[in-house]
């Protein structure tokens, strides 16, 4: 299907990414409402192999369908700027919710965990890893609903493309860290421990290994983190089976799914299943 500009209504701008602006749009034949990401060529030239990193996450996001995951519906690209059309997601960026209220509450941080592993493994399944599952990269469709956007770093597994980092180290697994060794192949499970930092940033409003970052490095080197008491123990549980050092130790989705915090919180409607039953 070719798309092109005057398909598009434009609405107002819904913010600035790392390397673009993002609108409101409405394609006018259909009136269908989505997000209209635009890129300058020109500064993706000069973004040092960002051109590869677009092509890429159009490639990967487009043949992607889950329900937490952003869809790119096209895209088409004029004489100085790529387009992106995107899904809308109705509230916005993750990160800034999280922010305003500190921390989110245990029954809000299990599903946005369960959501989260939930499109990990349908990515997974299509050796898809993300590489950089953190609150920036995740906006809230507006029943609440999270959507993993931003696949500008995800690859084909397995890898070992030396990440040129520019974010946060904060969520980065051990293995990604210069291990001295350039040739260190990683796999899915880098999204395993990324999604270990993500449950703690959820509960505790920080990151767990937040510091100066030679600090940074040296503690997730050692999964030198502290859990505080507010935590609950099955919280804890799940933070510590996958924030650990081993890739190959980390609890694997299909038993993220299932751990006792995650079924506490997120068992669909208790007492619809017990009126099933017939059940009081
Ligand atoms: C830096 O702030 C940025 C940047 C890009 C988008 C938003 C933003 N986005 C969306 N939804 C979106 C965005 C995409 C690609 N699909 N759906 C909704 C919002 C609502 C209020 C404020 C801000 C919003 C912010």
């Amino acid at each position: 299907k070719q798309f092109h500009l005057g398909m598009f209504e434009i609405g107002r701008p819904l913010g600035k990414g790392k390397f673009g602006r993002v609108y409101l749009a409405r394609e006018r034949s259909s009136n269908f409402i989505c997000a209209l990401k635009v890129l300058y060529k020109s500064e993706l030239q000069h973004g040092g192999g960002v051109e590869k990193q677009v092509r890429r996450e159009i490639e990967i996001q487009s043949n992607l369908r889950h329900p937490n995951i952003l869809k790119l519906y096209g895209h088409f690209h004029d004489s100085k700027r790529i387009f992106l059309i995107l899904e809308f997601a109705g509230k916005g960026e993750l990160y800034k919710h999280l922010r305003r209220e500190t921390r989110f509450p245990e029954w809000k941080a299990a599903q946005y965990i369960a959501q989260m592993a939930s499109a990990l493994r349908y990515l997974h399944r299509k050796h898809v890893i993300h590489r950089d599952i953190k609150p920036e990269n995740i906006l809230m469709g507006i029943h609440g609903e999270i959507k993993i956007s931003d696949f500008g770093w995800s690859v084909h597994a397995p890898n070992n493309r030396r990440a040129t980092l520019c974010g946060t180290l904060d969520y980065l697994p051990p293995e990604m860290i210069r291990s001295g060794s350039q040739d260190k192949w990683y796999n899915e499970k880098v999204d395993l421990w990324s999604l270990g930092v993500l449950t703690y940033e959820f509960l505790v409003g920080e990151a767990p290994f937040e510091d100066t970052p030679i600090m940074t490095q040296k503690r997730i080197a050692r999964a030198d983190m502290t859990i505080p008491e507010f935590v609950s123990k099955e919280a804890k549980d799940l933070i510590k089976r996958l924030l650990v050092l081993d890739p190959d130790k980390r609890l694997p989705l299909e038993d993220v799914l299932q751990h006792p915090w995650i079924l506490k919180h997120c068992v669909k409607g208790e007492r619809a299943t017990n009126r099933e039953k017939g059940s009081k």
